[in-house]
């Protein structure tokens, strides 16, 4: 099995990222086999004007973003981790949504964003308030897709170790990071998060990020990256719209977690008896 990350730069036009999407993703025609496709966080628009996400945000199972992505799976014949796109929540904003579609673009699953980015960053944008916008999800997803069980986080959630252990637990091999990490905090933490969380989980990482300067000056780090179980880089883009690829061995995940078998050692959470008065 081949897996992909894909890098783009979105814009805030639909149609321009769909463009983007489809040029970066036209090789995967000539690659036989099963697939899995993994595109970045905010894929069909990106630092628009700040009601576009909520004017684009469609009812799960509904709507052209949805079509779209679900085609393209069809189309590359592919298990699609499809970014994120904008999904109508309860309480009137949306989720940060990462729907995942088989080879036929049946939706076999979707994941919610749990951690959301309130937070100030050093850079030209400051102040990020994400869950002004975004409805934090309330679950943790693992899903049977015909390649084995995939665990999915999205950016921020990275930062958050627990929710690693929890896919891992229930069983996940792989796991997406669908990602918009900023240039700041990319050039900073993204490459030892990834590889953190790879090792301590003994699963593959496959991190597609936005990446470059986007319409209304926002600048998102790039390097998306395939990172392996022991903590290797396999592949890594640059800067611009792109496309990586890494073979995905089940044997390798075997072998590491029986010679290192980390998730029958974990002794936390220690209980309050056993800490020290
Ligand atoms: O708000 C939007 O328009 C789309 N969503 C994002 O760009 C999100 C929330 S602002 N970005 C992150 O979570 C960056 C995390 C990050 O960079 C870190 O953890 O260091």
């Amino acid at each position: 099995m081949k897996l992909y990350a894909v890098q783009l730069c979105s814009s805030s036009s639909l149609e321009t990222n769909l463009a983007m999407l489809r040029q970066v993703m036209a090789p995967l025609s000539e690659v036989s086999g099963p697939k899995l496709v993994v595109l970045p966080e905010c894929v069909m628009s990106f630092d628009g004007e700040p009601d576009a996400m909520a004017t684009l945000s469609e009812p799960l199972g509904e709507g052209s973003m949805q079509r779209a992505l679900s085609q393209l799976a069809q189309e590359h014949r592919c298990t699609l981790v499809a970014g994120t796109i904008p999904i109508h929540a309860p309480d009137g904003r949306f989720y940060a949504s990462c729907l995942v579609f088989d080879d036929t673009g049946r939706r076999i699953g979707h994941y919610n964003k749990l951690h959301l980015f309130d937070v100030d960053v050093a850079d030209g944008v400051g102040r990020y308030r994400e869950s002004d916008t975004t409805a934090p999800g309330q679950h943790v997803e693992v899903i049977d897709t015909p390649l084995g069980k995939l665990g999915i986080a999205v950016c921020y959630d990275v930062r958050f170790p627990e929710l690693f252990r929890a896919m891992v637990a229930n069983g996940a091999q792989i796991i997406a990071l669908p990602s918009a990490f900023t240039q700041v905090t990319g050039e900073a933490h993204w490459q030892p998060l990834l590889q953190a969380r790879a090792i301590e989980n003994q699963c593959y990482l496959i991190a597609a990020n936005q990446g470059g300067t986007h319409d209304h000056g926002r600048m998102t780090w790039g390097q998306s990256m395939i990172v392996s179980p022991w903590g290797e880089v396999l592949a890594q883009a640059q800067q611009s719209p792109s496309m990586v690829m890494a073979s995905f061995d089940a044997d390798k995940i075997h072998q590491i977690r029986q010679q290192m078998p980390t998730q029958q050692h974990i002794r936390m959470p220690i209980t309050a008896a056993q800490l020290k008065k």
